[in-house]
């Protein structure tokens, strides 16, 4: 199959945190291994777009983890020097009054009124006495633990613009880990119980560590030590097939020249005169971190009828932001806030000036607009004119800014940011997991798009070290129980008291 010489023992699909990490850990190994990536950046959905100066990441990436592995390979592939350490806020903004997430329930109470404050303790108490009989939907699962004003307060319409459904139609399945739980209850009690007797609360962190120049510092690093320490990363070249054998696996990839794809920093390269020319990689083991879907429908020859059926049944939320530029006191210190508003189509709002300072320029901040789509929709079609006056529009009518203060505006798009979960997905991922594991078990998904599972960077790149050390080490790892924990939430049990972040963002060491 080999047509033009190349020979990889592992090949690697995608140079995300997932497949990057894979590859670093390879050639850590000394197994020769080739990255695949179709388009002209590296780092995912976890890169720093980068268009005249302005810098962005893409949905907001804190570094944090509890997995010290992890930590341990953040501080090997960067320098103490290139990170620095942040404050951590992110609020919602609801009827013109900021309010903390997680919820607070003394901060949610306050700001509501005395009156609105007791219909929302008395619905939270008949929640406790009368909880939802299905906790399995995510409104069943808010309202049970926030009770139902609280939920239509500060739930509801927010994942109905993240997720483009009812919320009645999602299942619960990600809500424990990625939606801290309010106790009014522990609240009032903590309040009146004098403070040597109170219980040790865990908080969420203040602080967390970010690579000066955004998320995508990392993974350009990792990707060129990667290549000094011998292996291959091979960019705009998209997999279009993976080839595989009844008894043997996988057996070797084919691959198109894209020139990239345009959708994150820069246009494809025109200058390539190869665009659309298929190369063919052999390899004994392939490390996926493609869409799940996507994988499947590149094997050839085709797998059965109900794995086809299980990938088309799996369904990605995209994502588009349109960063604004703004004088520096259009800012606001959060790095993000939520917009629940049904009035503006905004979901979140990122400063990316509270993120690093350099991601901006003196005198100056960007605000990064969210908009949670589906590629072909309306928005996402919309030209990035369209947009940007939409994005200026809408931060005038929350009074967050006057329209005519945005002096440049850029437009990003994301694909399949966040895996959809829906009522089957599931049962879609598991029929296909069972058939690679009897049919490709040397094909091997890893990451958030690579296994469809709404994993943090940590938890991706875990999967990848966890399918490194199977593959050159013989362990067996299920990678499938990474990030199955019920809660995950970024807190520790007491306040660290060493550092604080300093205000101009100078870089300064963070304790690994
Ligand atoms: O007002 C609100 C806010 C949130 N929710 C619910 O909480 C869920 C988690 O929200 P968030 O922490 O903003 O999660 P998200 O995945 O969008 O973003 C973080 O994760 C990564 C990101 O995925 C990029 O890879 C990034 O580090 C963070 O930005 C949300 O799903 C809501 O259900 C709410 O109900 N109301």
């Amino acid at each position: 199959m080999t047509t033009d010489g190349n020979r990889s023992s592992v090949a690697v699909i995608g140079a995300g945190p997932a497949g990057l990490t894979a590859a670093y850990e390879l050639v850590r190994r000394q197994v020769p291994v080739t990255v695949l990536e179709g388009d002209s950046m590296v780092g995912g959905i976890s890169r720093t777009a980068e268009r005249e100066g302005w810098r962005f990441d893409i949905g907001g990436h804190r570094f944090f983890t509890k997995v010290p592995e992890v930590e341990a390979l953040w501080h090997e592939i960067l320098p103490d020097e290139d990170f620095l350490l942040r404050p951590r806020m992110s609020r919602i903004f609801y009827d013109g009054k900021l309010y903390d997430y997680p919820l607070k329930a003394g901060n949610a109470l306050g700001n509501l009124g005395p009156v609105e404050a007791v219909r929302c303790v008395a619905s939270y108490l008949w929640a406790r006495i009368r909880p939802p009989k299905n906790q399995d939907t995510l409104e069943g699962w808010i309202v049970a633990r926030f009770g139902k004003r609280l939920y239509e307060h500060f739930f509801k319409t927010y994942n109905e613009k993240l997720w483009g459904v009812p919320v009645d139609q999602l299942p619960a399945d990600f809500a424990a880990q990625r939606i801290k739980n309010l106790s009014l209850t522990g609240a009032v009690i903590n309040a009146l119980t004098p403070k040597r007797n109170q219980k040790e609360i865990t908080s969420l962190i203040e602080e967390f560590q970010y690579p000066k120049y955004g998320p995508g510092m990392m993974w350009e690093t990792a990707a060129r030590k990667v290549q000094e320490r011998g292996g291959t990363v091979v960019m705009e070249e998209k997999v279009r097939t993976v080839h595989w054998e009844p008894g043997r696996g996988v057996t070797g990839l084919t691959t198109e020249v894209t020139g990239g794809y345009g959708s994150g920093a820069g246009a494809p390269d025109a200058s390539r005169t190869d665009i659309g020319a298929e190369k063919h990689y052999e390899a004994d083991q392939v490390i996926s971190s493609m869409p799940f879907s996507s994988l499947v429908h590149a094997l050839d020859p085709k797998p059965p009828a109900e794995v086809l059926a299980a990938a088309d049944g799996l369904k990605y939320r995209d994502f588009l932001t349109v960063a604004l530029v703004l004088p520096v006191e259009a800012g606001f210190p959060d790095n993000w806030i939520y917009i629940h508003s049904p009035d503006v189509q905004v979901g979140r709002i990122q400063n990316f000036g509270s993120w690093s300072p350099y991601l901006v320029k003196d005198g100056r901040t960007c605000l990064g607009l969210e908009f949670f789509v589906n590629v072909g929709d309306d928005t996402w079609n919309r030209s990035d004119e369209e947009l940007i006056a939409q994005g200026a529009r809408e931060l005038e009518q929350l009074g967050l800014a006057e329209a005519a203060d945005v002096e440049r505006g850029f437009v990003v798009r994301m694909p399949k940011a966040y895996p959809f979960y829906d009522a089957g997905y599931k049962d879609n991922v598991e029929v296909i997991r069972r058939w690679m594991e009897t049919n490709t078990p040397n094909l091997h998904p890893v990451g958030r798009n690579g296994m469809f599972r709404y994993n943090n960077q940590d938890h991706s790149m875990m999967t990848a070290m966890l399918t490194v050390q199977n593959i050159a080490d013989g362990t067996k790892h299920d990678i499938w129980d990474v990030n199955v924990e019920e809660d995950y939430h970024e807190e520790v049990s007491s306040k660290r008291s060493d550092a604080t972040a300093d205000d101009h963002g100078s870089p300064r060491p963070t304790a690994a």
